[in-house]
């Protein structure tokens, strides 16, 4: 695998907390990968290290750079999004765009204008005029246009109505991915981007707790509709999780035998955020 991010050891202490506690973990080239964690698990900390945006302790590697002393190199072949994107309030749409296009070598105007196209902004509207999705549509379409190598997305559909989420996420895929480029997307809507992810990283507390392509997860994990007869004989096995459904149980195991789980009932791939549910049990504890 070519990585295009290797991190190793990666921490970040904050005056009064560990936002990343030695975490660990490679990104292929060609990949999409969805880093989920709950609320303050280091998601956003760790996006502004491989962006070079913060300092840290711990070894990093992003596209052959150090992100601590070659952030306007690496800047050159990656794209940003931050869940607090801002733009000026005066700014008019058409300005941006032609702003973008004048600053960004890699600036597609055409695919911006594409973009664009489908939504209610106009050329000659200031950001101050625009609704808070709108902003975001208007960053999205930017940054969307830019090619470059890896594109990194903090909760990106933020504020976004569902209609356009599930189109950008589309476009997305069809329009701006393929094999030479590489996403990073964090989001707390994971069944929204389940469908296009190739691999998954669960966060806990600074830590990487899960680290999967999507079809090892798919053979690693199972969930299992049981009945109430054979319900004991399924915690036997140690389920991850449990839940009840119209007098069944859903367990969801990891790493048990098909054969064995095909006894106790229906066996089926369980959703990212069912897993993410049953992993990060107790956080709120
Ligand atoms: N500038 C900062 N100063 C001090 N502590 C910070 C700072 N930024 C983040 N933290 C702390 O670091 C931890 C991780 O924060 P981070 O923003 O990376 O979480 P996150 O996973 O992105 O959360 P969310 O899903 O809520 O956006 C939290 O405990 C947070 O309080």
């Amino acid at each position: 695998m070519t990585a295009v991010v290797t991190a190793t050891g990666l921490t970040k202490l904050y005056k009064s907390s560990l936002a990343l506690d030695g975490a660990s973990f490679q990104i292929g080239a060609g990949r999409i990968v969805g880093l989920i964690g709950p609320n303050g698990a280091g998601k956003t900390t760790a996006l502004k290290a491989i962006l070079g945006l913060t300092t840290f302790d711990g070894q990093l590697n992003v596209l052959g750079l150090d992100p601590r002393k070659d952030r306007g190199k690496l800047m050159e072949q990656v794209c940003f999004i931050a869940d607090v994107a801002v733009l000026p309030r005066w700014l008019k749409v058409g300005d941006a765009v032609d702003f973008v296009a004048n600053t960004h070598p890699r600036f597609d105007r055409a695919k911006c204008e594409a973009f664009l196209a489908r939504t209610k902004l106009q050329r000659g509207q200031k950001v101050k005029q625009l609704s808070k999705g709108m902003i975001v549509q208007l960053h999205l379409a930017l940054v969307m246009s830019i090619d470059a190598k890896l594109l990194v997305l903090d909760e990106p559909t933020l504020g976004l109505d569902i209609l356009y989420r599930k189109q950008f996420y589309q476009s997305l895929l069809e329009d701006y991915f393929d094999e030479e480029k590489t996403i990073l997307v964090t989001t707390h809507q994971v069944e929204e981007i389940e469908h296009i992810l190739t691999d998954l990283m669960f966060i806990r507390n600074g830590k990487i707790v899960l680290d999967t392509d999507m079809d090892s997860l798919g053979e690693r994990f199972a969930e299992v509709l049981v009945s109430a007869e054979q319900a004991p004989a399924a915690r036997e096995l140690k389920p991850l999780d449990e839940r009840q459904v119209f007098g069944k149980s859903i367990f969801i195991f990891d790493n048990v035998s098909r054969p064995q789980l095909e006894q106790l009932g229906e066996v089926r791939r369980p959703s990212i955020g069912d897993l993410f549910v049953a992993t990060m049990k107790g956080t709120y504890a």
